[in-house]
């Protein structure tokens, strides 16, 4: 048998179809195979089992695999606000979790390092991420979605109080994971306008970027100076979402306006940036947040404003350029 039949032959079944072209020269096997659609550690595992397989082929002394890979096409969308409280981390997680029921591969990170809160919205179990090499693995969440989140990278309840390089080089760490076949990265900024925002608009470009504010004038004003950074940096305003606008009391069913209402949709108009939707302030959505279950996970009325905001923002990311 040729060298080169002997390592056919010695390649798994399972693998073969894979395989693209193997040379054989001076007891160097040179193998190449198709990895593409295949996530980063099933990458390494092919590249692993052909290693394993071929170096037990008489003859040859050194196996060396080169994996031909697509690179995703994936897309990051910034979640941003002016202030805290406002409701961003809320945001985020339902907009993951219906993008995810509409058939979108997504992942969350949580960039809000001074109230890192995804894991308890969206895995309430704590799942913790392994690492290959320097590469993160996200967290599977049971919403099908990928998760990594300061909080994951540091001990519960300890103060976060990093300095803007440690910031920069964890944010790096989460952008740069094994995201897999995600094809949507929502991130989850901190409010205003410091260090993580920064290297997440130069190092990382969004496509897009959504903006979170409350009616009331002074959330406002700090979520114009939230979209005047993305303007600055040409990263667009996918628009502008008005949360917790009008309460609606469980009791009597009267509708009443804590914060206001329409501003948020004034200000878009007035600013020249879409409005993207209204989430009422329900209790159902603090609770069922509070305790790990997404309103947008259900069909229920209290997911329905954050699935429809969704559903724009999904319309909006088909038609960027590929
Ligand atoms: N529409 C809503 N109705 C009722 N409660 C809400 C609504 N939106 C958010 N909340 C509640 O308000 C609180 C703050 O929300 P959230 O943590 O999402 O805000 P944030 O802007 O991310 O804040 P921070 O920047 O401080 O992390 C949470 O307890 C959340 O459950």
């Amino acid at each position: 048998m040729s060298s080169v039949a002997s390592v056919e032959a010695a390649i798994p079944a399972e693998l073969s179809g894979l395989v693209r072209s193997v040379r054989v020269a001076d007891g160097v096997a040179t193998i190449v195979a198709d990895a593409s659609g295949l996530g980063r550690s099933a990458a390494t595992q092919l590249q692993k089992e052909l290693e394993q397989a071929v170096a037990k082929v008489p003859g040859i002394a050194e196996v060396r695999v080169a994996l031909m890979v697509d690179k995703p096409k994936r897309r990051i969308v910034a979640v941003g606000s002016g202030k805290g409280g406002v409701g961003k981390s809320t945001l985020t997680a339902n907009l993951a979790v219906a993008l995810a029921r509409m058939g979108r591969k997504v992942g969350v990170v949580d960039a809000d390092i001074y109230g890192p809160s995804q894991v308890m919205l969206l895995d309430p179990a704590r799942g913790r991420p392994r690492a290959e090499g320097n590469t993160l693995i996200p967290v599977e969440s049971e919403f099908g979605v990928k998760l990594l989140s300061m909080a994951q990278l540091v001990e519960p309840g300890k103060a976060i109080a990093w300095r803007g390089p440690m910031v920069g080089q964890a944010l790096t760490q989460m952008m740069e994971a094994d995201w897999g076949e995600a094809d949507t990265l929502l991130v989850d900024l901190p409010p205003g306008t410091g260090d993580v925002q920064l290297t997440m608009l130069q190092k990382f470009k969004p496509a897009g970027a959504v903006i979170v504010t409350t009616p009331q004038d002074l959330a406002l004003i700090d979520a114009t100076r939230a979209i005047d950074l993305f303007a600055q940096s040409n990263i667009p305003v996918v628009g502008i979402v008005e949360n917790m606008a009008g309460y609606v009391c469980p009791h009597c069913g009267e509708s009443s306006d804590p914060f206001g209402a329409g501003g948020g949709e004034g200000a878009a108009v007035s600013l020249g940036y879409p409005f993207l939707g209204r989430v009422p302030l329900a209790m159902g959505i603090r609770v069922a947040s509070d305790t790990g279950q997404p309103p947008a996970a259900n069909d229920g009325a209290d997911g329905a404003a954050f699935t429809a905001i969704a559903a724009r923002l999904a319309e909006w990311l088909d038609k960027q350029p590929a």
